[in-house]
């Protein structure tokens, strides 16, 4: 079953669409990852799905029920943790649990077993009593987290939560990311960490100028551009280095220069490493370093949008 089906949503501010005919299905169980650069309609997307903003035009179901008159419906089944971290500085971490999930409807003894649920699971437990403003920025995350969660929403929506903290605080939130699944909660994990996303996602969608240019597996997607390969080579001294003839070899599709390591583009399916090399035992360059490299999400973004996926 989809959780959740956007059909040709869309989103104008004044003449600009951030969100442009936007259309997906995600499915119960997921960790679904929205990858996508800065500015190319995730945030908005989102904040659509949780009646932050309302839609131009198009269509949002959850669970197989339209949300645009049932946002009490949505509100109790969608748990989101927005990316501007959301929580009371002069509360503490139990109060401000607990305020967000009194938003809810929760009361009473049923309210605190899931606020104290809802820490434990973030790991704040012992900090229950002390005020955010003490935290670090991963603590707050994690609170952030537990404000969303205690009400024990099927539907739970991460918008970039690594952003900006330590990565042992990255790894605690993908770990959590991963038990909330195991625990059965469908995920739907926005970022423009390619890393993240390859690392904890089981289907991805890649999104740029408000619409959805590619969906799948990882292996699905990375199979998109898997006729090429990049070959690495590092020298010792670039100097001398003649970049034209590397060009004219036999199935190389573009040469790119940083420092002094020499990135090869070519086609997957011509075997020119000897002709490759030998051109620089010619011209007298010592190789120091020499490897092909594996296709990686962000060369399929930059293989489908020219762009790289970090500005
Ligand atoms: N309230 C608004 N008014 C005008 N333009 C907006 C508004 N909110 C977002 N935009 C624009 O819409 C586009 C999409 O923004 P959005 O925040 O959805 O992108 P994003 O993919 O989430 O990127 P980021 O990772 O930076 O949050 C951007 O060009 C942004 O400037």
């Amino acid at each position: 079953m989809n959780i959740l089906e956007l059909t040709k949503l869309t989103k104008k501010f004044g003449d600009f669409i951030a969100v442009d005919q936007l259309t997906l299905s995600i499915a119960e169980g997921e960790i679904f990852g929205l990858l996508g650069a800065n500015g190319a309609g995730k945030s908005t997307t989102i904040n659509m799905v949780s009646g932050l903003i309302r839609a131009t035009s198009g269509e949002i179901q959850l669970m197989g029920k339209s949300i645009t008159n049932n946002r009490h419906f949505a509100k109790m089944n969608i748990g989101v943790v927005p990316q501007d971290i959301a929580i009371y500085e002069d509360l503490t971490a139990y109060e401000n649990v607990k305020f967000f999930a009194g938003l809810y409807g929760l009361r009473g003894t049923k309210l605190d077993e899931q606020v104290k649920k809802a820490l434990e699971f973030v790991g704040l437990s012992d900090r229950h009593k002390s005020f955010p403003k003490n935290f670090s920025g991963g603590m707050k995350r994690r609170l952030n987290i537990a404000c969303a969660i205690a009400h024990q929403p099927k539907l739970i929506i991460m918008d970039e939560p690594t952003v900006g903290i330590d990565p042992q605080s990255r790894n605690y939130i993908l770990n959590s990311v991963r038990k909330l699944n195991e625990m059965g909660c469908t995920i739907i994990y926005t970022s423009h960490y390619m890393e993240e996303v390859e690392e904890v996602c089981s289907q991805i969608a890649i999104v740029d100028h408000g619409k959805v240019i590619a969906e799948g597996t990882k292996e699905q997607l990375k199979s998109i551009i898997t006729d090429t390969k990049d070959v690495w080579v590092e020298v010792k001294n670039i100097d001398g280095l003649k970049l034209e003839p590397i060009q004219t070899i036999n199935g190389v599709l573009g040469v790119e220069v940083s420092d002094n390591q020499i990135k090869i583009n070519s086609d997957m399916g011509v075997n020119n490493l000897n002709a490759i090399i030998q051109h620089f035992i010619t011209n007298q360059i010592e190789i120091h370093s020499i490897q092909e490299k594996e296709p990686n999400l962000e060369s399929v973004f930059l293989t489908l949008t020219g762009r790289s996926l970090r500005d």
